[in-house]
């Protein structure tokens, strides 16, 4: 047996390893797991010095108390939703995020998914590509001018940032809510500073959600929140599934109070047979059919995104096996 350290890579990053191998093989062994949920992963990371998890599989206390000579878990990417950092903290394990690989790209998907529903690209080329519409502009919903129209941020971090200045030069009126932000960002940015969440929602013709997932933030968006929004808005999730559930965006839809929803993720990926939302946004009867897009939390995928990714969660794990502190601990 090795007396090097492993790295154990999980998720759906599988061989061959170039960038990990690259950066940690003169230091450590690194292999990937190829498993679809924890428990096929358990065996495979207890004795890893440590390890690189992407966001597919949770890592919860019950594994990370198995761990038995760990001393870092990357999340490589930035939600932390899927890591108990409070069990790894009582292990005395650091949890790292990479914060910073992919913030323009989720920005550009969520400018892309209030484009194409506010402007229904997606729907004509359907109708036109299933010669099922007419040779005209006519849409399921009616169109309105962009500029001026209030687009509304929940969570002005790095990609609220970045999707506030894309709204911004497309002619919104950006506001945004978060009660962690440090004063001055609305005058730096030439944007409002909304101070409750049901004064953002009244003005706002697009609500696009940027917070983490929290036990704070767990269905943020719900019924009465989005009620208080203006009839004929759109919603944007690229953020995490469990701020807004399925049904509540459906029921929406249904009562014509929402006029298009764009969703990159569910609180259940891939999404369950039963998912109500799924569904009927895949029955070409049902009006979320045209007026929800759903992609497969994809929002943050590019080439060069990934990576950096890769190659920032590897360099965080040389570190520590280096003897350095790590970067980005999170826990
Ligand atoms: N779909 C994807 O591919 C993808 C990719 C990257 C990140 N994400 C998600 O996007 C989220 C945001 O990423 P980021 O890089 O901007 O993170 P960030 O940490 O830079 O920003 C998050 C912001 O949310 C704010 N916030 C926290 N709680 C809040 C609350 N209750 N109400 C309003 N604001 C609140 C924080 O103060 C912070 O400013 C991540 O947590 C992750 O879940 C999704
Ligand atoms: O949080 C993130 O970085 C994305 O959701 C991909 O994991």
């Amino acid at each position: 047996m090795s007396s090097r350290p492993l790295v154990v890579v999980t998720d759906f990053i599988t061989e061959p390893l170039e960038y990990e191998h690259q950066i940690l093989g003169e230091v450590a062994d690194v292999v990937a797991i190829d498993a679809n949920n924890e428990s096929e992963l358990v065996g495979a990371v207890e004795q890893a010095s440590a390890l690189m998890i992407y966001h597919a599989i949770s890592l919860t206390s019950e594994t990370i108390n198995r761990l038995q000579d760990c001393k870092l878990i990357v999340r490589c990417g930035v939600g932390i939703d899927n890591v108990d950092g409070l069990a790894a903290r009582q292990k005395g394990i650091d949890l790292a995020n990479v914060p910073d690989y992919g913030t323009e790209e989720v920005a550009d998907s969520a400018i892309g998914l209030t484009l194409s529903l506010t402007r229904g690209l997606h729907v004509l080329n359907n109708r036109l590509q299933r010669e099922v519409g007419p040779w005209s502009y006519s849409q399921v919903v009616p169109k309105r001018r962009l500029r001026n129209q209030v687009f509304a941020i929940i969570g002005l971090g790095r990609i609220g940032i970045a999707t506030a200045l894309r709204a911004k030069a497309l002619g919104f009126d950006v506001r945004f809510y978060d009660p962690y932000i440090c004063q001055g960002m609305d005058k730096a940015l030439g944007i409002q500073q909304i101070d409750s969440l049901p004064e953002l929602a009244k003005s706002a013709y697009v609500l696009s959600l940027h917070c983490p997932l929290t036990p704070g933030t767990q269905s943020i968006v719900d019924t009465d929140l989005i009620r208080m929004m203006p009839p004929g808005g759109y919603i944007i999730n690229t953020a995490r599934g469990g701020l807004l559930q399925p049904e509540v965006v459906l029921q929406a839809i249904e009562d014509n109070h929402l006029a298009g929803a764009g969703i990159d993720v569910l609180p259940d990926e891939p999404p369950a047979p039963q998912n109500p939302l799924v569904n009927a946004w895949r029955d070409p009867n049902h009006p979320a059919y045209d007026r929800v897009i759903i992609n497969p939390h994809a929002a943050f995928y590019c080439e060069e995104g990934l990576q950096d990714m890769r190659i920032k969660g590897s360099q965080n794990c040389l570190r520590v096996l280096q003897g350095m502190p790590p970067v980005n601990v999170v826990n």
